[in-house]
Formats: C-alpha cells, structure tokens, sequence
C-alpha cells in the first residue's frame, strides 16, 4: 500500500524543487542524522516529510524490525539455501551468545580470530619465517569476488596504518594479473594466502597453482607448503590441496562471500596492520550494528541510507546511483560495494519465486573525487539521466602537513552537492555570456550550453577521519542497507544464482576455445568468434 502511497507523493510533487525545501530553516538538522560520531545528511532530496513518513511506513510493513533481529539471532533468512546469515557475529565480541541450530558461535569465531592473531603477529615480527630463513617481506592474497574485493579495498584504504609485509591482490584469472604481481617478488620472502569460501573457483585455484609453480622453481617442492596459508570454508579441500591446517583459517557457511571480511578473508588486511587496528575495525563494524539494532525510525542510519536508496530508485525511477568518496584511499569502496549491492539486490523475482512487482536494486557505480569531477561528472550536472550522487568525506585528512590540500578536497565535495541541487538557471547563465561580449542568437546559443539544470540530488556522509574504526563503521553501514533494500523488496539479498549460468558455459568453452573440441551446438555468434580467435592465435 504505501508504494501506491508514495508514487502518488512523488507524482503530487510535480517540479519541486529540493532548494525550495530549505526556505525551512530546520531543514538539514531534520533531514540528517548522527550515528557514533558520522553524519549523514539528506536533506539535498526530494524526500520532504510526507515521503519520509511513507517510506518508514513502507520499511514497517516489509517487517524491517522483525527480520533484522532473525539476521541478527541466526535464524535461516537466506531461505534459498537453508542459511544463517550471520557476518556480524564475526565482529562481535560477545559474552551474549549467538546461536545457530542451538549452538552459540561465538566461542569458534574468537577462537579462529586469535589463531588470525597469532599468525598475523608471526608473520610481522618475524616468528613465522620463510624455510630459506629472513622475513617475509610480501603477501599475495589470490582470491576473487568477495574474497578479494573486501580485502583489497581495506588494506588500501587504512594505507596509513601500514607497518607490517607488503600486501598484493590478485583475483583475475588473466594471465597478465598474477604475472604483473610476482614480477619483481622475490620467491624466498613472498608468502601466498589463498583465499576461497568454496576453495573450488575456477579463477583463484588456477592462480593459486601457478603460484605454488612459480615458488616450487624457486625454493623448492618440499619448501613450497611453508610458502602457503588459506582461508576457507571447505576444509577438506584446502586439505586435499596439500596446505597444512596449522596454516587455514577457516569459517562457516552463514558468512555470505560478499560480507567475508570481518573473519578469516580479512587475514590480509590484519597482517598489513596489525592485530590493534584490525580489531577497530571490528569495533566500527560492531557499533554500526548496535547502531541499527537499536536506533528508531528516521534515527537509524542503514534504515535512512535505505530508503533515500528507495526513494530515488524504486520510487524516482533514477536507474543508476553514484558512490562518490572524496577519500582517494577509497578509490575501491565503489567496486566493493558494486558487489555488496548488485549481488545482493539484482534479483528478479521475490523470496516465494513470483516475479518482482517493482524495480530490483540499482546499478552502482563510482569512483573517487575530485578525480570523477573531469571525467564523468558533466553527465551528472548536464546530461538528461539524474543519477543520485551519495557523497562521503571526512572531517579530517590523514596528512596533516597537507591540511590545506584536505580542505580543498573537502570544498569540491560541498561544492558539488550545492551545484547538483541549485544548478545554474538561464537567466544567469544569459547574464554570463553577456558579461563577455556577447549579445542576439549567439548569446542566447551560448547561454544554453552553460544552464545546469540543478535539483538533482545528493547525499553527504561526513565521518571524522578514516580511521580503521571508521572504516568499520561505513562498511557495515552499507551492509545493513543493502540488508533494509532486500527486506523491502521482498528479495533474498544473501545468494547469487546469478553468476553460475556463465561459470558452466566457460568451463564447456574451454575445451572449445583450446580446439579440443569443436563449436557444434553453439550459436552462431560463438562459433564465429572462436573462430577468429583461433585463427589469430588461440
Ligand atoms: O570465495 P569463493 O568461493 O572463491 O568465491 C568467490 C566469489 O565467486 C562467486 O562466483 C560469487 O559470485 C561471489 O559471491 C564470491 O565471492
């Protein structure tokens, strides 16, 4: 009812304008929160009081509240494959228990953190060495998706907090990625992390053998096993692949690939900086989640973030929404978080199997600030696509020799919402061209290229400064809203059948690809294509 309820407030809108909004002054304390320490601001938005009150109603009757404790509480919510969804338990540190089938598991998760611990501390102090003797001075995660996006955008993004081995990512199964990584590594000191919930993809166990290849030539097959670690949850296949248990860190199948980085996937991020900071990280992560379980209505942050998503998605019909970090250690938030929510929310039908009856989630995208500002912003500001713009900063920059460059960056963020929302009209823009000579049909030409038609919105998330804690924070945030999305549209957030159509047709291709066997049966656009590839060199 309420989605009636709110297309018909939007359709009463009509032209207004988000400026219009503020002749209140009460506006942005009213249409922004706090949550430990961040704010988040949306009050550059259409969403005026009424829609504000829809869309709680809307969360209210998809049964937010209810569902969110059954995450919470480790009951099975990812319903198409009989899961507990439970990657907050990896960042709770207890004493209450958190039970699945009856059995609290909390004590397994601390238990495998302090084993993370041990070997990350090993592996920076140099306890743990390379058989050949010295340190390991460099880790290469191999991992894809969700066991390799979380990770690399972390470890880049607390950059600062580095004091421990080197970190490389390599997750695509091109060549050229694990080729690129290993050149100029040195066999002896490198130590290999493989890293696969399901330890059986396709990508990260080539990759995985061509490492274990390319330290055998170096240091020897009977040293290789000490050059090892994994992370996974199928440990009788990490077994089966020969690497020692004392050496996998393992985790269960309630932790979504996506949502993996608060466990055993982030042992990466742990070894670059230590077992303190990666422990704030936890902490962030976890004070989100009180954050969400606790705060009400239009005070819970995932729940606002939520449904400004929904307004301007399911309700405004804006396909696309932009993340855009003026955070240059965030440049892989957006990548991250084109898993966590197109993974999660890209679905076509309802938990009960029925077609969906409204807009699934949105495509995502962005890239950092000031850096997207000449590139692709002048689609933002002029082209005829509005595509909400979900700005973050921090108060604070991490260089503070280099302050006046971090207010800078911080004016070109404030600059861009405020010129998203007023625009320029073509009175002023007339006024412009005639400042410089101008006058007649040239001017009035001229003017219209440089109107911004403004009243597009935005969103701000201001945090002190990108702390690991804070780091927690944001990602958990977007967790949880990707969770409220879900709930809203009926969807299960939590599988991704999606993505095993063109896993089985690869692995027929390949055979066909390497002239094994020939494209009878295929389409005519395949066959044609391995064609040409073959005859130019495959
Ligand atoms: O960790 P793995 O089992 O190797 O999976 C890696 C990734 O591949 C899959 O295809 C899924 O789409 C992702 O959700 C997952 O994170």
């Amino acid at each position: 009812m309420s989605w009636d309820a709110l297309k018909d407030h939007r359709d009463e809108q009509g032209g207004l304008r988000i400026e219009t909004l503020f002749d209140d002054p009460g506006r942005a304390a009213a249409f922004s929160l706090r949550a430990d320490g961040l704010l988040f601001d949306y009050s550059k938005t259409c969403i005026d009081a009424t829609a504000r009150d829809l869309l709680l109603a809307l969360a209210d009757e998809a049964g937010v509240t209810a569902r969110r404790e059954a995450m919470f509480t480790g009951q099975k919510i990812n319903e198409t494959e009989g899961r507990a969804v439970l990657h907050t338990a990896l960042r709770n540190p207890g004493p209450d228990p958190v039970e699945v089938d009856g059995q609290d598991v909390l004590p397994e998760v601390h238990a495998t953190l302090k084993r993370m611990e041990d070997f990350a501390e090993g592996l920076r102090s140099g306890r743990i060495r390379p058989p050949g003797g010295g340190r390991f001075t460099d880790v290469v995660n191999i991992g894809i998706g969700g066991s390799d996006l979380g990770p690399a955008m972390a470890t880049l993004a607390l950059a600062p907090y580095h004091d421990g081995p080197r970190l490389h990512y390599v997750s695509n199964v091109d060549g050229a990625h694990i080729h690129d990584t290993l050149d100029g590594l040195d066999p002896a000191t490198t130590l290999v992390i493989v890293a696969s919930k399901t330890f059986t993809t396709i990508e990260t166990m080539t990759n995985a053998a061509t490492a274990r290849d390319w330290l055998a030539g170096r240091v020897g097959t009977d040293n290789v096993g000490r050059h090892f670690a994994a992370l996974s949850s199928a440990l009788d296949k990490t077994a089966a692949w020969g690497i020692d248990p004392s050496r996998v860190f393992g985790f269960e199948d309630w932790v979504g690939g996506r949502y993996s980085i608060w466990g055993p996937i982030g042992l990466g991020v742990m070894i670059a900086v230590g077992v303190k900071n990666f422990r704030d990280f936890l902490a962030g992560g976890y004070a989100m989640d009180r954050h969400f379980r606790t705060a009400e209505g239009a005070a819970n942050m995932p729940l606002m973030l939520a449904l400004t998503g929904i307004w301007h998605h399911q309700i405004c019909g804006y396909p696309t929404r932009a993340v855009l970090p003026y955070e240059q250690r965030l440049a892989r938030l957006p990548a991250y978080l084109q898993q966590l929510e197109m993974e999660s929310n890209g679905k076509r039908v309802a938990m009960d199997g029925a077609p969906l009856e409204i807009a699934s989630g949105p495509v995502v995208w962005g890239e950092p600030g000031t850096n997207g500002q000449h590139a692709f912003y002048q689609l933002i500001h002029q082209g005829t696509m509005v595509v909400p713009c979900e700005f973050m900063v921090g108060a604070e920059g991490q260089e503070p020799d280099l302050a006046h460059q971090h207010r800078l960056l911080v004016a070109n963020c404030l600059a861009q919402s405020e010129a998203l929302m007023k625009g320029r009209p073509l009175d002023a823009a007339r006024e412009m061209m005639a400042a410089t000579g101008l006058a007649g049909d040239e001017l009035e030409r001229q003017a219209r290229h440089r109107v911004f038609p403004g009243n597009r919105p935005s969103t701000t998330l201001v945090y002190p400064r990108l702390t690991p804690f804070v780091l927690g924070q944001i990602v958990a945030l977007y967790e949880h809203r990707v969770f409220v999305e879900g709930v809203v549209l009926g969807i299960n957030s939590f599988d991704q059948w999606g993505v095993e159509l063109g896993k089985a047709l690869a692995r027929a291709l390949e055979p066909i690809v390497a002239g094994d066997e020939g494209t009878e049966g295929k389409d005519g656009s395949t066959a044609a294509l391995v064609a040409f590839i073959r005859e130019n060199g495959g």
